[in-house]
């Protein structure tokens, strides 16, 4: 027999059927996780570990901390996909999401995010210190509790009290370093808080027909979309003073100042478009724009604080 119906015949895609059926069975927890929105996060994090020391940072505080963080951020996204199940079933963007479709169950997610956030917890506590295990646990109950269980479904403001969890990751990785809260890692978690919105708001412009339907209060739904953009475009304006400051209290140098300003003006020219010339895209692509904003700002950042350059 030729071996091409050999393999016709069976054993070898039996074997593929059943690799591929593990994957897309873990595919499923990682989805969970949220994985891009904790690589920025952890991007953030790394970025406060890096400027809260003039030297390199310790290795074991850099791998354990990240680590920690990651699988906290992780658990976090995870009790999000369980609270959130019945609003995410009727949104076309989160219909398909495991716990919907039911390819995870409630209490098969709730044992996962469990032990991501017991393992996250004992590697902060054990390997770098109290204090950044307990903010980083606090900033899980902000998302996965305040923010999912009672903003998410109470105010419009939602998501600029809940926004404080997401940009807390920054003042972690400083925390993680010195074992102290410092006023340069606060002012870091004020850029991400003061981003959040008009990266959030601009989905929501996109969405706001999908967040009627499912009855969450965001602001494109409760206060209508014109208001939503000026509210975008007035955030948009805060973000660009608000990223002066680094440089203006000498924590930042002339690559950064140069670099900011670059990304603010992009920032700026979509969310101006937004509010006075927008097409049908213009919501979605100030949307993209925002996370490669904040992605470029920070490694902007890194590289200022290892080579400050001065006028
Ligand atoms: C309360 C605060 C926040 C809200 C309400 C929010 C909301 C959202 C939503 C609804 C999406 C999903 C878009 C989609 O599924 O197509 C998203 C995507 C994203 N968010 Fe946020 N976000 C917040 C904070 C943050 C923070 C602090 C970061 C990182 C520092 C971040 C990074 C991202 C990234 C990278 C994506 C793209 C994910 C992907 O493509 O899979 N977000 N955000
Ligand atoms: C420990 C730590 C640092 C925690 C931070 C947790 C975290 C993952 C923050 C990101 C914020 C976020 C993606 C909000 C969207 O939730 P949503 O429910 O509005 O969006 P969805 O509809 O896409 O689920």
């Amino acid at each position: 027999m030729a071996k091409s119906q050999l393999i016709g015949a069976g054993v070898p895609p039996a074997k593929t059927t059943r690799l591929s059926s593990w994957r897309t069975h873990w595919g499923y927890y990682y989805e969970m996780t949220k994985p891009r929105v904790v690589m920025l996060l952890l991007l953030t994090a790394l970025v406060g570990m890096c400027l809260a020391t003039p030297g390199w940072v310790p290795a074991d505080k850099l791998i354990a901390g990240l680590l920690g963080i990651g699988l906290l951020a992780s658990a976090a996204a995870v009790l999000n996909h369980i609270v959130d199940h019945k609003i995410d079933s009727q949104m076309a963007r989160t219909f398909n999401r495991p716990v919907v479709k039911g390819k995870v169950s409630i209490p098969q997610a709730l044992v996962f995010s469990f032990v991501l956030a017991v393992v996250g917890y004992a590697l902060l506590e054990i390997w770098v210190n109290r204090l950044t295990a307990f903010l980083t646990l606090a900033s899980l109950v902000g998302y996965a509790v305040i923010y999912t269980m009672f903003l998410k479904r109470a105010t419009p403001q939602n998501i600029v009290i809940g926004g404080l969890a997401g940009a807390a990751p920054p003042l972690l990785g400083w925390t993680a370093v010195t074992g102290e809260v410092h006023a340069h890692a606060l002012l870091l978690v004020l850029i991400v808080f003061t981003w959040t919105p008009p990266h959030f708001w601009a989905l929501a412009i996109h969405r706001e027909k999908d967040y009627a339907k499912a009855k969450v209060p965001m602001l494109p739904v409760t206060h209508g979309i014109a208001f939503t953009k000026t509210c975008v475009l007035l955030y948009t304006i805060l973000l660009c003073l608000v990223c002066l400051l680094p440089y203006l209290i000498g924590k930042a140098h002339l690559i950064y100042l140069l670099g900011s300003s670059v990304l603010n003006a992009g920032f700026l020219y979509y969310a101006l478009k937004l509010k006075y010339a927008a097409d049908e895209q213009t919501a979605m692509t100030t949307f993209k724009y925002s996370i490669l904003h904040l992605m470029v700002l920070f490694v902007v950042l890194l590289v200022d604080h290892y080579v400050p350059l001065a006028l």
